[in-house]
């Protein structure tokens, strides 16, 4: 079997994402871990720890994986000095950058997988450039005009409908299309790459209590429920939509292969709470596969080496193992 080669992206400078791939590198890993990010940089992070490490330039005839305390990396400029903790918008455009490089490569066909550790919305967007999170950012890159972010931890996963828009704007953003296309890609995605011949797919409503037959809002009567008829007429196993104040209860969820959440902040809190440090971010729907940690860039903890791995190992696993299951 071929070794797998897997491009990383630690995300913002000042962040723990290079905290977390420094110490990543302390172990043997399966595949070849391409860290797209600034070398010097990175070698500096590692200083700071206290950890060792070796960096070994990007070459693409090489498909060896990395040796315990290396990192191979494919270098990305970056100007100024980076003080962990610290954000600087001058270095957003280095940020996007890293994201850029590592999308072509997995379009291109170079790569199996792409891992994303933690970016700083606010950051990049003080640097000039529109960014709403590396799903959109994929999602546009590679033409591709919708694709779904899944949160996966043991025993939940939470889909989501909507991601990153103002709680304003969510309404008018569920429509029956949206609804029609994010659940034909978690339908399609689970059969094809998670291996559930069935998905059943447990589907929250907008408003409280699922709107009360329309007392508390009109999404559920106008919008969900006609989607998502329409779509059990075609064979799809969805239930809903229900309360979602109620529906992450273990009787709904010994049942649920995922569980759609109409935004972003209705269904994280519960998985996050599940499983803070021990989740996987999957975009669903990608031409690649793309996974990426829980968490964000956690200033607080930059360069202290107190930061968690735990996701962003699970991130990689998981790119490996759905890798591995495409190549079959
Ligand atoms: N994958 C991503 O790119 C991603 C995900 C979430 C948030 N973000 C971004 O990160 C920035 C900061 O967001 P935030 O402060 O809401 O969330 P955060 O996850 O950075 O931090 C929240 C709390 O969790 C702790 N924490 C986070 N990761 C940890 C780890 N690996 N180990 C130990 N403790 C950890 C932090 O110290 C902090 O107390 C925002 O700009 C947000 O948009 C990015
Ligand atoms: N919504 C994600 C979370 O809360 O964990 C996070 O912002 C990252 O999203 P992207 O992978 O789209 O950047």
């Amino acid at each position: 079997m071929k070794t797998l080669r897997i491009a990383v992206t630690p995300g913002e400078p000042a962040g723990i994402g290079p905290d977390l791939i420094v110490a990543l590198a302390q172990q043997v890993w399966s595949a070849q871990l391409v860290i797209f990010a600034n070398a010097q940089m990175i070698a500096e992070r590692a200083r700071q720890l206290n950890l060792p490490l070796t960096i070994i330039p990007f070459d693409s005839d090489d498909h060896q994986p990395a040796p315990v305390g290396a990192l191979i990396v494919q270098d990305v400029p970056l100007d100024g000095t980076v003080i962990p903790g610290t954000l600087n918008s001058e270095h957003g455009h280095y940020v996007v950058e890293t994201l850029r490089l590592a999308c072509e490569a997995n379009m291109q066909g170079h790569f199996d997988a792409v891992v994303t550790g933690p970016v700083h919305k606010g950051i990049i967007n003080q640097s000039g450039i529109s960014f709403s999170g590396h799903t959109e950012f994929f999602a546009h890159r590679s033409n591709t005009a919708d694709v779904v972010m899944m949160l996966a931890t043991e025993g939940l996963n939470v889909a989501l409908a909507t991601t990153h828009i103002p709680l304003a704007y969510v309404s008018k953003a569920i429509t029956q299309e949206r609804l029609h296309n994010v659940i034909r890609i978690i339908d399609h995605d689970f059969k094809t790459k998670f291996g559930v011949a069935q998905p059943h797919l447990f589907v929250c409503g907008l408003n409280p209590h699922a709107g009360e037959d329309g007392h508390l809002g009109r999404e559920e009567i106008e919008t969900i429920t006609p989607a998502l008829d329409a779509l059990r007429e075609q064979g799809m196993n969805i239930t809903g939509p229900l309360p979602a104040d109620t529906i992450f209860q273990p009787k709904y969820l010994a049942q649920a292969d995922v569980v759609l959440a109409m935004y972003h902040d209705q269904g994280l809190p519960v998985l996050k709470f599940k499983g803070f440090g021990a989740s996987v971010n999957i975009t669903l729907g990608l031409p690649f596969i793309r996974t990426s940690v829980d968490h964000g860039t956690a200033l607080d903890l930059a360069g202290s080496g107190m930061a968690d791995t735990g996701s962003l190992r699970q991130a990689l696993n998981k790119a490996i193992e759905l890798a591995n299951q495409k190549n079959e």
